[in-house]
């Protein structure tokens, strides 16, 4: 039988799901629930969009639509189900087969992702309900980075705050990161253990990640996805001060605060858009919030990659990931120039493509390779889930 695996990324509104066929490395259908817990907002003449009441009807609509697809007309066809969770706090280094202990360590880190573990466990929850025979692996968003050092991952706080609080950097996009990465060392012809690389995954949220001899050194977003880089509604980098001062002024309440930060800064807050396209399109016809914005998120970015040539020394790449990584050329063109006199120089004409695959973008006098490479979580979440399935099979049948 072959091994069908079915990836579930259940956000808080909706649920992207995959099915693929591990030993062809196919996918065989793929789509996305959303508009989770909303009224239906169309006329009930069928031109409405269907609405689902919570994740249990979505994921129950998932089952559906893959039985209508014919590729799956049983749940005992799956080999597992793997789940995207943010966060996995310390704990989890690699994926997991869930278990109550499981469930109870990613609860346990609800107060360190509350805007994405809540539903990725309600995902987890429901699929254990509806169908109980299946295996799901929880694959982590952290378990990536979890190869920083101290130095690296510790604010400079009180002790206290980081031992019996968990107060420390954990990073995040980890499963987007360790898939670039594999591919990049394999495009490259080299051992991920041998090469080092800057890694941008520039999508909604976005984050830069300093890799030294195949494993996460350092990476821009913290102890929550909040910070680093500037992202489409998230502020990145930001003085605490500023928040103390919104607070402790009246101007903000802490609700407010969550909100600002979370929902209404970034890009957004800086041009009232947050898709990179429109963004582009504005700065193009001279809008000068939109030229701000689109200098401040290069500079941003620059400044990472300066940071982590200085403590990396020497880069096998740059790579550039996700929606705006691969397909926003002028965003690629302006982080990149300047850097020349680090070794790394970007191609105009090369950079103007908007592949696929794995493409290169330095000029021929470029000291270092800039790459795109398309990352695929679900693919990365699949193989990851599967590959803990085997070892557990091994393991019985050894
Ligand atoms: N051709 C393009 N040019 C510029 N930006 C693009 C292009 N295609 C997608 N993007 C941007 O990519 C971002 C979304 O990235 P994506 O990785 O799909 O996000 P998510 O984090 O939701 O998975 C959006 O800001 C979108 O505008
Ligand atoms: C962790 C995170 O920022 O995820 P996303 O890019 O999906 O928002
Ligand atoms: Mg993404």
């Amino acid at each position: 039988m072959h091994r069908k695996v079915l990836v579930l990324n259940s956000g808080s509104s909706s649920v992207k799901y995959r099915l693929f066929d591990l030993d062809v490395e196919r996918v065989l259908v793929s789509g996305v629930i959303e508009r989770i817990g909303e009224s239906s907002v169309g006329p009930p003449d069928g031109n409405g969009e269907e609405s689902f009441a919570d994740h249990r009807q979505a994921i129950a609509e998932v089952m559906r639509k893959l039985r209508e697809s014919g590729e799956l007309l049983d749940s005992n066809e799956l080999y597992a189900i793997g789940h995207r969770v943010v966060h996995g706090g310390e704990i989890f280094r690699s994926a997991v087969i869930v278990d109550d202990a499981v469930i109870e360590a990613i609860r346990a880190a609800f107060p360190l992702a509350p805007l994405q573990n809540p539903p990725n466990l309600l995902g987890i929850e429901v699929c254990r309900e509806l169908w109980p025979g299946v295996p799901q692996v929880a694959v982590f968003d952290t378990a990536f980075h979890l190869s920083m050092p101290p130095h690296a991952y510790r604010y400079a706080l009180p002790d206290t705050f980081y031992r019996d609080h968990g107060i420390r950097r954990y990073g995040f996009h980890g499963t987007s990161f360790a898939y670039v990465a594999k591919r990049a060392a394999a495009y490259l012809g080299r051992p991920l253990e041998s090469c080092n690389f800057i890694a941008l995954h520039l999508g909604n949220g976005a984050s830069a990640v300093a890799i030294k001899r195949g494993r996460s050194v350092d990476t821009s977003m913290g102890m929550t996805p909040l910070a680093g880089l500037i992202m489409g509604t998230r502020c990145g980098d930001i003085d605490p001060g500023v928040l103390l001062y919104l607070i402790n002024s009246g101007i903000c309440s802490t609700a407010d605060l969550d909100w600002l930060l979370s929902r209404n800064s970034g890009l957004k807050g800086l041009v009232g858009a947050n898709d990179m396209r429109e963004i582009l399109r504005l700065a193009a016809a001279g809008d000068g919030d939109a030229c701000l914005a689109v200098e401040m998120y290069c500079y941003a970015i620059k400044k990472y990659i300066g940071g982590y040539l200085a403590i990396l020394g020497n880069i096998d790449a740059l790579i550039f990931t996700a929606g705006i990584g691969e397909h926003a050329a002028p965003i690629r063109y302006k982080v990149c120039s300047g850097l020349e006199p680090c070794g790394i120089a970007i191609d105009i004409r090369k950079n103007a493509v908007d592949p696929n695959e794995t493409a290169e973008l330095q000029a021929v006098h470029s000291r270092t390779k800039i790459l795109i490479v398309p990352t695929d979580e679900e693919l990365e979440i699949a193989r990851e889930a599967a590959a803990v399935m085997d070892a557990r099979v091994a393991g019985f049948n050894g």
